[in-house]
């Protein structure tokens, strides 16, 4: 018992071996082994080891330090979450170093961000070595905030802002160019990746990203989706992807995909108590006469499925026009929504900017003279508007039921109040930064600073 040396309720620990010169540890006797705060974490093989890769970040809320370590891979366990969520953990074995005292411990590495240690310390690591004292700290001795900056010197020159890959496919357009320049004026390397030339390895043990040439990009902190309608389907590959690998994406693949659906997308701002202009969706021929009296009959709107800048709506002046345009379209085996027109709009909309759960700008469109759509491609024209509080939340609600960080949200001014009519996933910066003024690259740069803990 003599021999037995007291640690407090909290110590720093050292590991030689995975180049971590100090963090500090949440002494848990209540756990058996002890877990470390890993990111990143990518088992792989060495001859005919299996191996673990993973990225600390050893200093509490200071992400700028990230320490690359890799280990012998001892055990794979999994972990009930206190959500009920089972979570693979790898473990490792290394040698930590309390106090000038060496030796091995086991550390299951942990991928979760919101531990509020880096490191926990358990039983099994103290097991004929410790007694603990929870009523004291670093009774094994305390690092001034000093020393552990003079620590941790030669690793801050190492990364100096976070990467973060521009996933689009066109480096020259407005909304790119500004992401670009926010991202570098902020003190990170933004670097473009055209989604043409981005493919991926599927295994459980080594799943990958590559780009054209054979590059494998796993340096990246952050990857900003700018999507075109026309290669949905694999962006939103990619981004589950970059999603697996611990990469944070500016809007997941979830909630890009859901929100190009309009049809999806009005069932759920339905059902979400989301109002939008009446709208009807049926199979069959047979049904569009009662389908357009449902959307209280002509002038109506007629929605191609996948449309954008307006170019797949279409004006039915008459119910015969109606009657013929949807059927048309349903000989085509075309996907359609018939909408109520909402002729007291005259030609406006809003287009509100939300980033992060806020509106951050808006902006009114007015169609030209003879067009009903406000689109700017449809060479609608933008002025500044006040929205209203009503419309504010009606944005911010829209934007949360498909979990975008970033959205486009249009709404239609109606007799009834305001209205929705869509929202999109990679709003365009240039018809909204001009008109308003605002610089909202940066407020999308600043998202992922906070989304990823990091500090300038
Ligand atoms: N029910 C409606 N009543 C009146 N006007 C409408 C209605 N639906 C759409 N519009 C007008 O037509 C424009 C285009 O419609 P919508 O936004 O649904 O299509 P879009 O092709 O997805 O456009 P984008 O994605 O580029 O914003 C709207 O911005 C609005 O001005
Ligand atoms: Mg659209
Ligand atoms: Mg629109």
């Amino acid at each position: 018992m003599s021999d037995f040396k007291i640690l407090g309720n909290e110590e720093w620990c050292q590991f030689d071996d995975l180049r971590i010169p100090a963090i500090k540890a949440r002494v848990d006797s209540g756990a058996k082994t002890s877990s470390i705060q890993a990111s990143k974490i990518k088992i792989f093989t060495k001859g005919l080891e299996e191996w673990v890769r993973f990225e600390v970040n050893p200093v509490q809320d200071n992400r700028s330090i990230s320490i690359l370590c890799q280990a012998k891979l001892v055990d794979v366990r999994y972990v009930k979450s206190s959500q009920g969520i089972s979570e693979e953990r790898p473990v490792i074995k290394t040698n930590v170093n309390i106090a000038g005292n060496v030796f091995e411990i086991e550390l299951t590495l942990a991928n979760r961000d919101t531990m509020e240690y880096r490191m926990l310390l358990g039983r099994e690591a103290m097991n004929e070595r410790y007694l603990v004292d929870p009523s004291q700290s670093f009774i094994q001795g305390d690092i001034t905030d000093e020393q552990l900056e003079e620590k941790y010197k030669p690793y801050t020159t190492e990364k100096k802002g976070l990467r973060i890959g521009l996933l689009a496919s066109n480096p020259n357009l407005y909304s790119n160019k500004r992401i670009i320049e926010a991202g570098e004026m902020r003190g990170h390397k933004v670097v473009f990746l055209n989604v043409e030339h981005v493919y991926m390895k599927l295994d459980a043990a080594t799943p990958e990203i590559r780009y054209r040439g054979g590059n494998i990009l796993d340096k990246f902190d952050a990857v900003i989706p700018r999507i075109k309608p026309a290669v949905t389907f694999y962006g939103c590959a990619l981004l589950r992807q970059f999603d697996t690998l611990g990469v944070y994406c500016l809007n997941s693949a979830d909630s890009i995909g859901r929100s190009r659906d309009k049809l999806f997308a009005s069932q759920l701002f339905s059902k979400n108590d989301i109002h939008i202009p009446t709208t009807g969706f049926a199979k069959s021929p047979m049904d569009t006469k009662d389908l357009i009296r449902m959307v209280s009959g002509a002038p109506l709107i007629i929605k191609l499925l996948e449309s954008t800048q307006g170019k797949g709506v279409v004006l039915a002046e008459t119910n015969k026009a109606a009657e013929s345009v949807i059927n048309a379209f349903k000989s085509v085996q075309t996907n359609i929504l018939v909408q109520e027109f909402i002729k007291e709009a005259n030609g406006h909309d809003i287009r509100c900017f939300v980033v992060n759960g806020k509106v951050v700008a808006s902006m009114q469109r007015t169609a030209q003279k003879g067009e009903f759509r406000a689109n700017i491609h449809q060479g609608g024209a933008a002025s500044k508007v006040k929205i209203t509080p009503e419309e504010r939340k009606l944005a911010i609600k829209s934007a949360k039921v498909f979990n975008l960080d970033v959205a486009g949200v249009d709404l239609i001014r109606s007799n009834k109040g305001p209205l929705l009519l869509e929202v999109n996933s990679s709003p365009g910066l240039q018809g909204i930064e001009n008109t308003t003024g605002k610089d909202i690259a940066n407020v999308m740069i600043e998202t992922i600073e906070k989304k990823l803990k990091y500090k300038q």
